[in-house]
């Protein structure tokens, strides 16, 4: 469970430069909810996966996961509750590191360092198949360094390696934005997929409405740094684009031309 109680952040607090990027914002998401988040730009969604990681530290407000409240806690230290899959296919992965040296360090997170790169019979198995069920040709392909790969095929690494220990929290930054429609469509369809075998609570942010209500039980609208709809499970399955539209529309004024019908 994710409980977000009255966060807000500003940037340059004091400057000419000031940016309030979240303002008194409360989200709870409860175990196992998939919940995609739309938005203008600037709408401060990026800002809310970031304080839930622990990039940012809100000026005020709470964070707790699974009733541990890690609000000041570090980065670091809390990313054993969270798998994060970013926009940027070159994050999330080691691109110098083999595959499967990847997909063993992903296997050991939160264990001691030392461990974390020793092999156990059966690894080289369990991996082959993992990487087998994306359908990406990766199977043979467990040696090939990360930076030869396709920016789908490290998105997809990417998800597997956050989720290969269940996290408490899955946060998912655009993560197919840089990918071509079709290779973007695979992506989705095997995170659905994971999301709902492993039952994770899932935040993902897309700039694709049709995405946004394709995927996931609950949808949240923001603007200015607040959330201007939160849509529940009931709500989200009788909710069309034309509903979205208008409710950006009531609020901003004008749609964003990052907001895309897909
Ligand atoms: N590290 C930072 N330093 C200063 N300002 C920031 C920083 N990160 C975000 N902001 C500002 O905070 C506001 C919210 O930004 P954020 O990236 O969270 O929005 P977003 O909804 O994710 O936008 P987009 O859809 O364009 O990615 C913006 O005004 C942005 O310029």
């Amino acid at each position: 469970m994710l409980k977000v109680t009255d966060i807000s952040k500003t940037f340059f607090k004091g400057t000419t430069n000031e940016k309030k990027a979240l303002s008194h914002l409360s989200l709870t998401l409860n175990d196992g909810d998939f919940c995609t988040v739309i938005g203008s730009n600037g709408a401060g969604k990026s800002t809310l996966l970031n304080s839930i990681a622990g990039a940012y530290i809100p000026d005020s407000g709470t964070i707790e996961i699974n009733g541990h409240d890690v609000t000041k806690v570090s980065e670091y230290k809390r990313a054993k509750y969270i798998g994060r899959v970013f926009q940027d296919p070159l994050k999330g992965t080691a691109a110098g590191m083999q595959v499967e040296e990847n997909l063993i360090i992903a296997s050991r997170r939160g264990e001691s360092r030392r461990l974390r790169w020793a092999f156990s019979s059966g690894d080289h198995e369990k991996f082959r198949d993992m990487v087998a069920r994306l359908g990406l040709g990766l199977e043979d392909r467990l040696s090939t360094r990360i930076g030869l790969l396709s920016g789908g095929q490290r998105q997809a690494l990417t998800l597997l390696m956050a989720t290969l220990k269940k996290p408490d929290i899955l946060l998912l930054d655009e993560p197919t934005a840089a990918l071509d429609p079709k290779t973007a469509g695979k992506v989705l369809k095997i995170t659905d997929e994971i999301v709902h075998e492993q039952h994770l609570t899932t935040l993902m942010i897309t700039h694709n409405m049709r995405d946004a209500l394709k995927y996931g039980n609950r949808l949240i609208m923001m603007n200015s740094g607040t959330i201007i709809a939160d849509y529940s499970p009931e709500e989200k399955q009788k909710l069309t684009i034309d509903d979205l539209l208008k409710k950006f529309e009531e609020t901003s004024g004008a749609m964003s031309d990052r907001v895309l019908l897909g």
